[in-house]
């Protein structure tokens, strides 16, 4: 199940080196991170990423390697959004000519770069931005400038303090012409002394949610006063600008300047089932340690994973890690394909790589956050400790729900690419994850035909399913945008059942991508008939979630939504005897998951007790500032005999 987790067993090997190398540094602990007042925290943040630097070169680590070490180092920092965004954008928008002069420089960290599109006024509405780049073509140069408080870059993380140079996301005005927003290559700070540059106005926004956690990213605001950079910094792929002052658009779609994020919405999806993961990794150990009610004749208590209703919030989060890592997975295939396509400028693939991106992005995200907070409340008490681990993954994790898009505005992308399937479906075939659109009739009218709770235990019952539900709000969707005149004001007055129809979509690209790697060759005895359970939990558990959309489209009985649910409780059963060793295959270090309910020998009281003598207020038994603040109330004459 390990190789099954990692992808293969070259992945294994070499993400478990990895994750050694970091758990046996002390250089990457982290216990005491959540102490740390802000600039120390920042500092300590700052001295990790040099060690892992120095590993990366020293031990001359390849690219994935690298990859899988600032991983397990588990703290954000600037590099996430240098290595992350800003050399994948240069490497998207650049023509060559720039990607030689840049990329070098980026990948040896001469300089340091982030990726400065949002601004204090506007994050969704890209082309909102005010930020403007006028030509100059006199001196052949752009000039970047602020020209309202509004227009502040804010958010990106890496710029506060860290950055020599980003990538500014500006409106382009050419010969007193606006042309949409592009990206330009600026440096903020000198080489020398990393001062901000003349006309740059550069720092931190503020402390974030949760101790510690997010907050060893320096998220920064940055001003612009008519800043001038040459003119082959704005990234030309897409349009270019000549000497002459000339704006040319290229064959390359415009969308192409938001290719970015579509790059880093998958890695998020891949990111979720990790993060995921981890945390039903810890719950599921720790429900299997805690014990509660139930003992016999003096015996011991039952282990509170045994209990059905733990069972019913716990192993559907389980299925949901393996159902994300796999579609995480295809995902990183359909983007490579993507890619390959567009180097070879065949752009036909790049609005379902937009749409599946964000449908993903946005759906496991939001599980993903949700699942965390479950899995901390399935700890009970001992959750809330911050030595659980789970109180710091809840918040660096949470703005994954917002970052990189909003979830919710992600989802009204999605059904714009659905609306406009359905619109289509008369003259052209729907290919990729919408084909299933292609046989709407049959979907409209088949009917659902399981009779037994056995019955659900089919692939073909229940990806029909999932597509009857899906096709079927798609549907209804569009007959109702149908009736309004201006199908703008429609699109805006249904937004709420067009979010509900892309995630029935989105779902079912999940449910569907499961089955579909359930039938490759998978190795190992047993480990497919696991997943094969695993599959069934996930999909029966959203059908159960989600009985009211099956129930009002029509497709499934009441009667056949209960049985779904008696299938539900007999699988349940039947990962319980697996259900340490399904976690134990995600083969995270005790370092990584950084928590003491999650530890791999089971040892927690012991360890719990241990680590609460290391608080900094144990440090003496009596505490400071109660001579000054308690005494003198214990110590108080009371006048008032009622006081
Ligand atoms: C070792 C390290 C490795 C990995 C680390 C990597 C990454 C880090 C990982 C984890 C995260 C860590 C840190 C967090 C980083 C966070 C960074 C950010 O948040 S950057 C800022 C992100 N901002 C957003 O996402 C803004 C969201 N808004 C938008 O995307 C768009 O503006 C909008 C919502 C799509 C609105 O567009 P709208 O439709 O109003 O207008 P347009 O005219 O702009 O678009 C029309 C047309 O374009 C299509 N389209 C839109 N977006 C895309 C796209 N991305 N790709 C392709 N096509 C797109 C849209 O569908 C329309 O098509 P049409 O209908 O006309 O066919
Ligand atoms: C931790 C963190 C790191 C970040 N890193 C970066 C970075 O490196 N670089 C960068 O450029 N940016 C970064 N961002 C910014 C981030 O990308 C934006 O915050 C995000 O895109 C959301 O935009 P917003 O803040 O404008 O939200 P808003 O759009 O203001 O959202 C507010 C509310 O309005 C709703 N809403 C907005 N538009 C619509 C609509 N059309 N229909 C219905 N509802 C709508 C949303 O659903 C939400 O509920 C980061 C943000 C965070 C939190």
């Amino acid at each position: 199940m390990k190789v099954a987790w990692a992808g293969s067993r070259e992945t294994l090997e070499l993400s478990d080196r990895m994750a050694k190398l970091v758990a046996n540094d002390p250089v990457f602990e982290k216990f005491t991170r959540p102490m740390l007042g802000r600039k120390e925290l920042f500092k300590n943040t700052l001295r990790k990423a040099a060690h892992g630097w120095k590993l990366i070169v020293d031990l001359r680590l390849t690219e994935e390697e690298a990859k899988w070490l600032r991983l397990y180092i588990d703290e954000p920092a600037y590099t996430d959004l240098h290595w992350g965004m800003f050399i994948p954008a240069i490497e998207g928008q650049g023509t060559e000519e720039q990607k030689k002069k840049w990329l070098p420089l980026a990948q040896k960290m001469k300089i340091i770069g982030c990726y400065a599109q949002t601004e204090l006024g506007h994050g969704s509405n890209v082309q909102g931005l005010e930020t403007t780049a006028t030509f100059d073509p006199q001196a052949d140069e752009f000039v970047i400038h602020s020209p309202t408080l509004t227009s502040s870059k804010w958010w990106p993380g890496g710029l506060g303090k860290a950055s020599t140079h980003a990538l500014v996301y500006a409106r382009l005005i050419v010969g007193g012409e606006f042309h949409g927003v592009h990206g330009f290559i600026v440096q903020l700070r000198s080489l020398e002394d990393h001062s901000p540059l003349p006309g740059i106005t550069v720092g931190d926004i503020g402390l974030k949610f949760g101790n510690g956690a997010y907050n060893t990213m320096d998220n920064g605001v940055l001003r612009f006063d008519h800043v001038r950079i040459p003119r082959n910094q704005m990234l030309m792929r897409v349009s270019q600008v000549t000497k002459e002052g000339k704006y040319m658009q290229s064959d390359v779609p415009r969308q192409l300047i938001y290719g970015t994020m579509v790059y880093v919405r998958q890695t998020i999806v891949v990111d979720a089932s990790k993060a995921l993961s981890r945390a039903v990794c810890i719950a599921t150990r720790y429900s299997a340690v805690r014990r509660q009610f139930g003992s016999r004749n003096g015996g011991p208590e039952t282990q509170v994973i045994d209990y059905k209703t733990q069972q019913s919030r716990l192993f559907p989060l389980l299925a949901s890690a393996y159902a994300f890592r796999f579609v995480g997975e295809w995902l990183k295939w359909l983007y490579m394909d993507v890619k390959q396509r567009l180097e070879a400028n065949d752009f036909s693939t790049l609005p379902e790589a937009h749409a599946c991106t964000a449908g993903l992005k946005s759906l496991t995200t939001t599980a993903t956050a949700d699942g965390i907070e479950e899995c901390r409340k399935l700890c009970g008490g001992h959750g809330y400790l911050v030595s659980s681990g789970l109180p710091e993954l809840f918040a660096v994790y949470i703005p994954a729900c917002t970052y990189e898009g909003d979830n919710v505005v992600l989802l009204l992308q999605v059904a714009r690419f659905i609306v406009k399937t359905v619109s289509e479906l008369g003259y052209k075939q729907p290919v990729g994850t919408t084909a299933y659109m292609g046989r709407v009739a049959t979907l409209m009218q088949n009917n659902c035909a399981v009779r037994t709770a056995e019955d659900w235990l089919n692939p073909g019952a229940i990806v029909e399913a999932f597509e009857a539900r899906a096709a079927r709000m798609a549907v209804a969707c569009g007959r109702q945008l149908a009736k309004f005149e201006n199908p703008e004001e429609g699109f805006a007055e249904l937004a709420s059942d067009l979010v509900e129809a892309s995630v029935a979509h989105c779902q079912l690209i999940v449910v569907s991508k499961f089955i579909e790697k359930l039938q490759q060759d998978i190795p190992g005895k047993g480990v497919k008939q696991s997943l094969e359970i695993l599959c069934y939990v996930y999909a029966l558990f959203l059908l159960h979630k989600h009985q009211g959309d099956f129930l009002a489209v029509g497709y499934l009985t009441p009667k056949q939504a209960l049985l779904a649910n008696d299938q539900l409780r007999t699988l349940y059963s039947k990962v319980r005897p697996n259900a340490i060793a399904l976690v134990d295959s995600f083969n995270y270090t005790d370092h990584y998951l950084g928590s003491i309910l999650g530890r791999y020998d089971g040892n927690v009281y012991p360890k719990l007790y241990e680590a609460a003598w290391e608080d900094p207020l144990n440090d003496s038994d009596v505490a400071d500032g109660f001579h000054q603040y308690v005494q003198p109330i214990l110590k108080q004459k009371l006048h008032s005999a009622k006081l």
